[in-house]
């Protein structure tokens, strides 16, 4: 896994006005065509960006945060972050405040890269994108939902999942369609976020501020063609997809102030020393992820919710950009120097950016697939059952057959026997007819041919079709053997057309 470091960015704002009337000098300055700043005589820094009192929003959005919201487009995590003393210029670079008062180009870093992830989420007609968005504020080490405000700091909790993603649970996330409702959310967030005047600062912030946009995008997979492309037309059942969810984090975090100089007292000094401590443990974190022997050392990222929420963007899996605001005023080389210092010390930190493809998402494709396989065995296991089946009547048929041929010929052998012994019986008739009257036989020999003639008689009842109807002992013979065949083959066709209708 390829190691990016933090980029960081220096923007030096332009004098207030306030500072011109008190006619305060400038003690910052880049050196031309360099990354360089240099602070009092010769204390100087490089940074990736270095950003002047006459660069526009537009400069700096397009050099540090364009390349981001590429990325999060891409799949990865991103940050950028803007840290620096109190009216240094945080809240106007990440575009917090009341940005519907501004004109365009005085927009800042978010309204920018919402209206940049929306055209790039038309340009993808091949992908189904899903956005959602939260925004919290950790105001003196409580975290507030600043979309949800009936929310208590006990509802939100921060939590780390498998991939060491840090995960904000119960923070309200709302699905967006189009940029302007993100906007009108951003607009409600930052007027509910806690700010207070200062000293330092009309509209100071007294909170860190997150403001996260989540991307989920189904996209078919690589070598897959568009489904505009009507060449390619895929059934929607065939393609197989992946999720890929990345998250956009723009943190305005609160300004370090020197509580002797804001002249901060009651709340506004509680909130100071929460602001101060807070700060301090990122600077602890910073420090840490710098130091050359970092494997070895403990990252106390646990110290405070701010260093927690930031743990995957500091040494993490995402792409991160610090902004470091500082004042060209003289009165605040001290607090200049020290956001220049700070800043240079998270140019050391190394962060392991991936794609964050969604391993579930895989687990419910190959799913799928083997449902699909599943579901084509099944058929084709039942086409040869039928064909099986089909087999097995067809050779019943033929069985049946031959079962009804062997027993039409045992029938005719017994037609034909029983002809024979007919014949037999008629010839005796005759004979005993002839033989004499009945005065001539003795009485047991007349009472003998009686009973036989009688047994004669009970056969001839019982089997009518043998002796015929019509004669004495009839003259049954070939024709009732052929009644007997004609009778067989009808019950051979019916036994056919009824194993034709079984099938
Ligand atoms: N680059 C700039 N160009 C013009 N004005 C600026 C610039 N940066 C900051 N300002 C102005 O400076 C003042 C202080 O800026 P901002 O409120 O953004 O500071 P901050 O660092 O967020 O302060 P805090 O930490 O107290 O919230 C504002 O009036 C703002 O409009």
């Amino acid at each position: 896994m390829e190691e990016i470091a933090v980029k960081v960015a220096v923007r030096i704002r332009p004098l207030l006005p306030k500072e011109i009337l008190h006619n305060h000098q400038v003690c910052v300055r880049i050196v031309p065509n360099t990354q360089q700043v240099v602070i009092g005589k010769d204390r100087a820094f490089t940074f990736d960006f270095v950003f002047g009192q006459k660069s526009s929003q537009e400069d700096v959005y397009s050099a540090c945060v364009k390349p981001l919201v590429i990325s999060a487009i891409e799949g990865y995590n991103a940050t950028v972050f803007a840290y620096g003393q109190t009216g240094s210029g945080k809240t106007y670079t990440i575009g917090g405040g009341h940005i519907a008062s501004f004109s365009d180009e005085l927009k800042g870093i978010i309204p920018r890269a919402i209206h940049e992830i929306f055209r790039n989420i038309t340009e993808h007609h091949n992908t189904d994108f899903h956005v959602k968005v939260s925004y919290i504020e950790v105001y003196k080490e409580e975290l507030r939902d600043l979309l949800e405000l009936q929310s208590t700091s006990k509802d939100i909790h921060i939590r780390e999942d498998e991939k060491g993603n840090t995960v904000i649970i119960g923070a309200k996330e709302c699905e967006i369609e189009t940029p302007d409702e993100m906007l009108s959310l951003l607009e409600a967030g930052n007027a509910a976020r806690h700010t207070g005047t200062t000293q330092m600062n009309e509209h100071s912030s007294r909170s860190h501020a997150i403001f996260t946009i989540y991307l989920n995008q189904k996209q078919p997979k690589n070598g897959q063609p568009s489904n505009t492309d009507e060449e390619h037309i895929i059934k929607e059942s065939e393609r197989s997809f992946q999720l890929i969810s990345s998250k956009f984090c723009f943190v305005d975090l609160a300004g370090s102030e020197r509580v002797t100089k804001t002249g901060n007292t009651g709340e506004r000094f509680k909130e100071s020393v929460q602001i101060n401590s807070g700060l301090l443990a990122l600077g602890n974190v910073i420090s840490a992820l710098g130091d050359p022997k970092r494997k070895s050392i403990h990252v106390p990222y646990r110290d405070t919710k701010i260093t927690r929420l930031l743990k995957d963007s500091l040494g993490g899996n995402a792409k991160t950009v610090m902004i470091a605001c500082i004042s060209p005023s003289s009165s605040n080389f001290d607090e200049s120097l020290n956001t220049l210092k700070y800043a240079n010390r998270a140019r050391d930190i190394r962060n392991k950016p991936i794609v964050n493809y969604d391993p579930d998402w895989d687990r419910i494709d190959e799913m799928e697939l083997q449902i699909k396989t599943l579901r084509e065995a099944l058929q084709n296991q039942q086409t040869s059952l039928l064909s099986r089946a089909s087999q097995v009547s067809q050779d019943s048929l033929c069985q049946d057959k031959k079962r009804i041929h062997s027993l039409e010929e045992q029938v005719a052998h017994l037609q034909m026997e029983s002809y024979h012994y007919k014949h037999c019986i008629d010839e005796a008739l005759h004979f005993f007819w002839e033989f004499g009257d009945a005065n001539s036989l003795k009485e047991g020999q007349w009472q003998k041919m009686k009973e036989w003639f009688n047994m004669i008689e009970e056969l001839q009842n019982e089997l009518p079709d043998l002796f015929g109807a019509d004669s004495g002992f009839g003259n049954g013979g070939p024709d009732s053997h052929h009644i007997t065949i004609f009778q067989l083959k009808r019950e051979l066709k019916k036994c056919q057309v009824s194993a034709v209708y079984f099938w």
